[in-house]
């Protein structure tokens, strides 16, 4: 979106800076020019916002008293206002979820989709999500032509959505952790007992009519070894559930507090000693580069003889033809298995067919308490991500507490101005490559979150000066893939702790300036901002005093201190009908140089600027646009 306002300010270099010691040189850097755009919504770019506020609980209360059924195609109501959110729903969600989505946003159930067709329907789309069946990959990123602002995975693993693509893309993406955890838990524990018992073989067994007591004895898990391999939400449970049944449980897991362990009466133990060591082997941990295919020939070939194993994490993370060996030879008894490295499994899955191998359908969190429990979990997250809150189940972005954000939000305006002032402080041809960020607060450097600070100086350095759309998930992207380093610091002073920052100062090393009073006597262009009574200002230029509040656009003047000159250049503005909204003057020394910063509503023509240039007594001047 390309704003003629900026693109006047870049390409007309002449007349929006003017230095008598060093003529202006050409536009901000060598990026293509683009939009103008203020936004504090985390997520989106544009500053219209689609969705309309409304607070879960209200969400919630709607949702109670509402009565409309579920279907499976649901094209958006034409009478809905344009303005409402497209949430593509492309697995089946619990009913309480797809309410609560209905009341925010147009919702269309499409079940079943191929990849093209999710492909075509997703540039029309706010919102999707999804189950463990649906690829979301670069391709549907790609296809969503930027509209896609977030993804919801209505469950835990987020193996299938591409969250490399999603990032570099701006995509939040949020998953529901919680709801499904006690039914993956019980679904372990009914493989685990089904599994020692021969249940599943000894039914198909007596259906056809055959009555087998003796081949189906099973074994006792009363005594045994039990490791849990992954001791996070599910595999706690499992084990606290295990250790009802009277078995002795083991588990590893790098990351797992040992507190957690002991307080359940669990030994945290390693990956070798907990897989030679038990009978049983329950797996529940996430499918990531490093688990991808961890139970192979070699690991299996360290297990006890005759082991048994479980899975109700994610297929890839054995190798099912090693598996398949293993069977064969008997170093693994019997498997029960909930999850495939491809899913639905191949028909003749050898795996599958194997007569030691229990298996259901990708189950563990298909229970009807699970499944409504997912659907609100997820459907309050989307519409919280929608509405620009940040999920606390975001997979891709920072987690930033809705207190923090609030107390934030003045300082989220100052920290994209100061970006946006900065990069157009410096010459063409410069290349911005190193920032830094400096925090002034009353709070100590560990009480301060400036993730979302950073964030927004990132947007405001890069947005005026690319086609990039900057958001919290990106931001931190976008700069390391432009070379830009943001290094930061907080520095501790006497000021009230309960605002959360004192000042911002944007400090930009080995660059030239349009405005050479930008530069510092280290060499460096330097802005300074404060919050004042909720609004932005800008407070230092260089090493010049400033105090002008951060609204419309900014001329900032340097010129000989000397008598009448806020008249003079007031005057050229007032007769070119530009309103002066803010007007401040710092000087160096009585009657040697002045910094005038001028606040205006409009943007001055290319004449009126011109004429400013000419006042004898000003040496330099600069436009920014805000
Ligand atoms: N079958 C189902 O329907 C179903 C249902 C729910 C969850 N799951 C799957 O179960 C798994 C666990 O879910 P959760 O909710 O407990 O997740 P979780 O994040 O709470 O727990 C995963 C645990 O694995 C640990 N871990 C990570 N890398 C490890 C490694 N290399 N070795 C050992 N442990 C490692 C983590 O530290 C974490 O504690 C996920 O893969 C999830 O997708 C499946
Ligand atoms: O990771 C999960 O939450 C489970 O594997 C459940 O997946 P599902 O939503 O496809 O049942």
């Amino acid at each position: 979106m390309a704003s003629s306002s900026a693109k006047s300010l870049f390409t007309s270099p002449h007349f929006t800076s003017f230095n008598r010691s060093s003529p202006s040189k050409s536009p901000l850097l060598s990026f293509p020019n683009s939009s103008v755009s203020l936004n504090l919504h985390p997520l989106h770019s544009s500053s219209s916002n689609r969705c309309n506020f409304i607070p879960l609980r209200s969400v919630l209360k709607t949702v109670e008293s509402s009565e409309l059924e579920v279907q499976t195609s649901d094209l958006p109501d034409p009478t809905f206002p344009n303005d409402r959110s497209t949430i593509l729903v492309a697995e089946k969600l619990g009913e309480a979820g797809l309410k609560l989505l209905r009341s925010f946003g147009n919702v269309e159930c499409a079940y079943d989709l191929s990849p093209e067709d999710l492909c075509a329907k997703i540039s029309s789309c706010d919102a999707l999500i999804v189950r463990s069946g649906t690829k979301v990959n670069r391709q549907v990123f790609e296809a969503a032509k930027g509209r896609l602002k977030v993804v919801g995975r209505a469950g835990v693993g987020i193996d299938n959505v591409d969250l490399q693509a999603a990032t570099e893309f701006g995509c939040l993406v949020v998953n529901a952790p919680t709801a499904n955890t006690i039914a993956a838990a019980e679904h372990g524990i009914a493989l685990l007992t089904a599994m020692a018992r021969n249940v599943a073989q000894a039914d198909a067994s007596t259906k056809a009519g055959k009555w087998e007591r003796n081949k189906y004895v099973g074994v006792s898990l009363v005594g045994k070894t039990l490791a849990v391999m992954g001791f996070g939400k599910v595999g706690s449970e499992v084990a606290r559930r295990a250790k009802g049944l009277g078995m002795q449980v083991i588990a590893h897991d790098p990351y797992a507090p040992v507190d957690r362990a002991r307080a359940i009466g669990v030994e945290l133990v390693s990956f070798n000693q907990a897989i030679s060591t038990a009978d049983f082997i329950s797996l529940h941990m996430p499918l990531t580069p490093t688990t991808s295919k961890v139970f192979n020939d070699d690991t299996f070939g360290l297990m006890k003889k005759g082991v048994r194993l479980i899975n109700v994490a994610r297929g890839g993370v054995i190798d099912e033809d090693a598996l398949v060996r293993a069977l064969d030879s008997g170093a693994v008894a019997q498997a029960a298995l909930d999850v495939f490295v491809e899913e639905p499994p191949p028909k003749d899955s050898k795996l599958v067919q194997h007569k030691n191998v229990t298996v259901t359908p990708h189950l563990g969190a298909s229970t009807k308490e699970a499944q409504e429990g997912v659907a609100i979990e997820i459907a309050e997250a989307v519409v919280g991500a929608l509405n620009g809150e940040l999920s606390a189940t975001a997979v891709n972005a920072p987690m930033v507490a809705p207190e923090v954000l609030s107390e934030l939000a003045p300082y989220v305006v100052l920290a994209e101005k100061l970006g946006r002032l900065a990069v157009q402080l410096v010459a063409g041809g410069s290349g911005i490559k190193s920032v830094k960020v400096l925090y002034r607060s009353g709070r100590v450097p560990d009480d301060l979150d400036t993730r979302l600070l950073r964030a927004m100086i990132t947007k405001g350095i890069i947005e005026p000066i690319s086609d990039s759309h900057i958001n919290l998930v990106n931001a931190d992207f976008t700069a390391k893939q432009r070379g830009l380093r943001i290094s930061e610091e907080r520095v501790l002073v006497d000021a009230p702790p309960e605002f959360p920052v004192e000042s911002i100062q944007i400090m930009v090393s080995n660059v030239d300036s349009k405005f050479a009073s930008a530069i510092t006597e280290s060499g460096i262009v330097a802005i300074e901002g404060k919050v004042k009574y909720g609004v932005p200002h800008l407070t230092r230029v260089g090493s010049f005093d400033v105090d002008v509040s951060l609204e419309g656009n900014l001329i900032l003047c340097r010129q000989l201190d000397q008598p009448g000159m806020i008249g003079r250049v007031g005057n050229i503005l007032g007769e070119n009908n530009v309103n002066v909204n803010f007007m401040s003057v710092g000087r160096t020394m009585r009657r040697k140089r002045a910094i005038m910063a001028i606040g205006v509503d409009e943007e001055p023509n290319k004449d009126t600027l011109r004429k400013i240039g000419q006042v004898p007594a000003v040496e330099e001047f600069v436009f920014l646009n805000l």
